[in-house]
């Protein structure tokens, strides 16, 4: 066996133990390991082989290599634990000069035979070692618990709690552990560092201790098809069990899975364009979401501002109240407003707020109702889901559009989504209903008035918020992202501007950008009023032929009455017909003359 063989931990501690237990069983060993050294696995067997036959005492050198490690937290394991201590200690002070040759062959004998079965049998490897681990745990009071790397029904899922673990081992392992495994690595992140195989952490509970250890096993996928997986080992008293079992490892699984929370990359998830691959069961495509909008340079007014935040961040701490009242933990917001005012940069900052993940769903991709909750189902929590102009791409009649005679059905299809107004009322009340943890459905639409009153309901959509043209306050905020300026002469004229056109936040930021190297701050305000200033005379004139439409309207409608009255009145003279009915009608027709008849003038 040479120092860089492929050892674990648990086959060397069961060779170890092994001979221990031999030799407190027959009593013919007299061996002495001092705890404290560092040897590889050669050294050790070879002290054991050369010195068993001459001293009583084997001891250990201290050597550099890859297995070091491994023996030296194998001796720290043992030094640590009381009984297993005892264990070892116990032969050592037995008599001197008991006869224990036959240790030396015995222990070339189980290197020979652990080497053969470790090259040719790994699982009977395996075997062996869970065999000698249970005669072990007899005088073992410490429990064990393995968390393994894969869900045992899914081996591409990685097990929850085993990410939940990893994460909380990252952050508490990097200051004990002395080797160490950098697992990844995020843009403009501290590096994550995690605990690697065969390593050992202590971490301590209410004054408990506990230790954490993390290995690899082979994991057979087929006959022929190995796999490599890790798992990590929690091991306690035997009299902690409860305290541990229930109390600790929640505790655990609480701490790393808001710790994966704030590390993690999140993500943007699309169902456009989606293909779906045999090792990708979800429609949903990811890509990371770096949208850097926030509310500080959101152009909103502060008000506005304020209010969308504090219901933002009441409803993220909002479990309890919502377990209390029995209502899902979900919350729907409609976001209207003409083109540019601001929709989609508000829910990026409303994801960068909540640190949520952002889902896009395309209705117009969605194949029908059933694929709709399917994928409102394969959501995550804390996740916003957005349906962007859902006035375009859902037919808000109720009814669907019927294939007119010669219309192609491939052209229908492009028109609209094949999900219907009541699917999508009861994908969001089915999504509402069925999920835990916490989401966010996010409806924008340039016209609100064209939406139905059952999607827009409180309850389906709680929070209604108007995003209008750009107002002098939301100008200010948008001067100072884009020149860093919060004051200038220029403003005055700016504000004018604004209160008379209808100019939305795109138009202005647009406006605002430094077009050439020569440009500045100044000029790009001079720009911008005289953008402002020609869609003032635009909205002008528009304004003027809309006023003369109207006029002209009016006289139109004046003229036929005054013409229907004039036709009656002469018609009944002609006629001559002096009854009772027509007499009336001819006095109405005349009253009617007479009050049309001056205006028209
Ligand atoms: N309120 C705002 N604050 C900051 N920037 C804004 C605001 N509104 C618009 N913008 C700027 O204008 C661009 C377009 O805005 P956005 O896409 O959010 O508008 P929208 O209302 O979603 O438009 P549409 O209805 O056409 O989808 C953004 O890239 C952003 O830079």
């Amino acid at each position: 066996m040479t120092s860089s063989d492929d050892v674990t931990l648990t086959s060397l501690l069961t060779k170890t133990v092994d001979v221990m237990l031999t030799s407190l069983l027959t009593k013919t060993a007299d061996v002495m390991l001092t705890s404290s050294d560092d040897v590889t696995l050669t050294s050790l067997m070879t002290s054991l082989l050369t010195q068993s036959l001459t001293c009583r005492t084997v001891s250990i050198v201290d050597q550099s290599d890859c297995a070091t490690c491994q023996i030296s937290s194998l001796i720290r394991k043992l030094s640590e634990r009381e009984p297993m201590n005892k264990l070892m200690l116990e032969p050592w002070k037995m008599k001197k000069g008991r006869p224990w040759k036959s240790l030396g062959s015995m222990i070339a004998t189980l290197m020979f035979v652990g080497r053969m079965v470790h090259r040719y049998n790994p699982y009977f490897r395996q075997l062996l070692v869970r065999y000698i681990q249970k005669l072990v745990s007899g005088f073992d009071p410490y429990i064990q618990i393995t968390f393994d790397e894969h869900s045992s029904d899914a081996l591409s899922d990685h097990s929850n709690s085993f990410i939940a673990i990893k994460h909380y081992l990252e952050e508490n392992s990097s200051r004990t552990a002395k080797k160490l495994k950098a697992d990844s690595i995020r843009e403009g992140q501290a590096l994550l560092l995690g605990m690697d195989d065969d390593e050992e952490i202590t971490d301590e509970y209410q004054g408990v201790k506990v230790w954490w250890s993390c290995n690899s096993k082979v994991v057979q996928l087929s006959k022929s098809q190995h796999d490599k997986q890790r798992c990590y080992t929690l091991s306690f008293h035997r009299r902690y069990r409860d305290l541990i079992t229930k109390s600790y490892m929640q505790h655990v699984l609480n701490e790393g899975i808001a710790i994966s929370l704030k590390n993690r990359q999140r993500k943007l998830y699309t169902n456009k364009n989606q293909m779906t691959y045999a090792y990708r069961p979800t429609k949903w495509a990811p890509a990371d979401f770096k949208h850097p909008a926030t509310f500080d340079t959101l152009a909103l007014k502060p008000e506005i501002k304020k209010d969308i935040m504090d219901d933002l961040l009441t409803f993220s701490k909002a479990k309890d109240y919502y377990m209390k009242v029995g209502k899902p933990w979900k919350r729907g917001y409609l976001l209207y407003g003409p083109p540019g005012t601001g929709k989609s940069t508000l829910i990026a900052a409303m994801a960068n707020l909540l640190q949520y993940d952002v889902y896009d769903l395309e209705l117009t991709s969605v194949a029908g109702n059933t694929e709709l909750k399917k994928l409102l189902l394969e959501t995550t929590e804390k996740s916003i889901i957005v349906i962007e102009d859902i006035d375009c791409s859902l037919d808000l009649t109720g009814k669907r559009e019927k294939v007119k005679a010669g219309e192609k059905k491939e052209t229908m299809k492009q028109k609209t989504s094949q999900v219907t107004l009541s699917g999508i009322l009861n994908a969001i009340d089915g999504l509402w209903s069925s999920c835990a943890g916490e989401r966010i459905i996010v409806l924008t639409t340039n016209y609100v008035e064209k939406l139905d009153p059952a999607l827009i309901r409180r309850g389906r959509m709680d929070k209604h918020i108007e995003l209008s043209y750009c107002s002098f306050e939301a100008f200010k905020v948008l001067a100072k992202n884009y020149l860093d300026i919060e004051s200038h002469e220029l403003f005055g004229r700016i504000e004018e501007l604004l209160a008379e056109t209808s100019t939305s936040p795109a138009d202005v930021a647009e406006n605002l950008i430094p077009k050439s190297a020569e440009d500045n701050g100044e000029s790009c305000l001079i720009r911008l009023i005289s953008v402002l200033e020609d869609a003032k005379e635009v909205a002008m004139s528009r304004k003027l032929k809309a006023q003369n439409t109207v006029k002209k309207k009016k006289k139109a409608e004046e003229s036929s009455t005054l013409e229907a009255a004039k036709e009656s009145s002469t018609l009944v003279a002609a006629k001559g017909d002096y009854s009772i009915r027509y007499y009336l009608k001819y006095v109405s027709n005349y009253i009617a003359y007479i009050l049309v008849r001056p205006s028209a003038n």
